[in-house]
């Protein structure tokens, strides 16, 4: 099979330059396109070898047909991300997102472009996350009634708060109790505290914290019954990100249109390129 060719949106951002190293890096891709807005400021880009670079504008969608792009990864802002993806969707490019932070409306479109192309999008790509949200939906029935917390830490740059992790570890928790008492529609969650506030029980307290250069962390503290349990993953660097990104579109590139999810992609051994981890 001929190798992938990937373009990667954002180009000049942590994750963009994270995703542009990686790629390089793997015998299965054959071409790279660099998207910026800055192309000046994407690392490496008049290095022989190096990614082709393009403005990341209207002429996105030309961009794609001319190169023969496959997928196109996202990891950028979600007010850029939709304008990105609608025009791979247009180009007919398998999309691969990484962004957060999507507010309703943006996510309705997002759904629009589904309809159309191959589209994989998890708030985590990483390995470890995956397992932790495992962990969690089988320790949070096993402990009914025990008080939850979660704590996410980042780098200072990050923009959207919680993490588009801590949001799916919380819609998996609240799976997991079954809904809770107030329907599971995230009106359990405490975002900080202060001043007097009791615990109620049901209410599953949301922590942000920003500093340094952290890749991300994730905490799930449960505690009851004169006992603590916590679970963690913390991220050594992006590049386990981007690792898990570029995994999702080598595989999602041989789908139908339709949403998928990074499970598959980790469930894939053996995979006979048939459809049947569509959502
Ligand atoms: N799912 C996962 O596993 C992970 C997800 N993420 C998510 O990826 C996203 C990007 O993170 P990160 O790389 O740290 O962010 P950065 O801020 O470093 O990079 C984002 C890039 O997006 C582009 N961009 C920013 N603002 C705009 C705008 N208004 N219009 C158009 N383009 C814009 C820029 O690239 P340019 O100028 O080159 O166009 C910018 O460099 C976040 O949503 C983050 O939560 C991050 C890590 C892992
Ligand atoms: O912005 C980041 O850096 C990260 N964002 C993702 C999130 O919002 O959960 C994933 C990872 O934690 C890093």
């Amino acid at each position: 099979m001929a190798g992938l060719r990937v373009a990667i949106t954002g180009a000049s951002g942590r994750m963009g330059a994270e995703l542009i190293d990686a790629a390089a890096g793997r015998d299965d891709v054959e071409f790279v396109l660099a998207a910026s807005r800055t192309p000046e400021a994407v690392p490496g880009g008049d290095a022989p070898g190096a990614a082709d670079v393009v403005v990341a504008d209207a002429d996105l969608g030309a961009a794609l047909r001319e190169r023969e792009i496959d997928a196109l990864v996202d990891f950028t802002v979600p007010e850029a991300s939709v304008g990105y993806l609608e025009a791979a969707a247009d180009a007919g490019v398998a999309v691969v997102v990484g962004t957060t932070g999507y507010d309703e409306d943006r996510q309705a479109a997002l759904d629009a472009v589904a309809d159309r192309v191959p589209f994989l999008k998890a708030s985590n790509f990483s390995r470890g996350v995956a397992a932790l949200r495992r962990a969690v939906q089988a320790t949070v029935p096993a402990l009914d009634g025990y008080d939850v917390e979660v704590t996410e830490t980042h780098h200072s740059g990050k923009l959207d708060a919680p993490s588009g992790t801590a949001v799916t570890i919380l819609d998996d928790i609240e799976s997991a109790r079954g809904g809770g008492d107030r329907g599971g529609d995230g009106a359990d969650r405490v975002h900080g505290r202060e001043g007097d506030q009791p615990r109620t029980g049901d209410e599953i307290g949301v922590h942000a914290r920003r500093a340094g250069d952290i890749a991300g962390e994730h905490e799930i503290l449960l505690a009851g019954n004169n006992e603590v349990v916590e679970l963690t993953h913390r991220a050594g660097s992006r590049s386990i990100f981007a690792a898990g990104a570029l995994d999702a579109a080598a595989w999602v590139v041989r789908r139908a249109p339709g949403r998928y999810d990074f499970d598959a992609v980790l469930n894939a051994d053996g995979d006979d390129g048939s459809n049947g981890d569509r959502q």
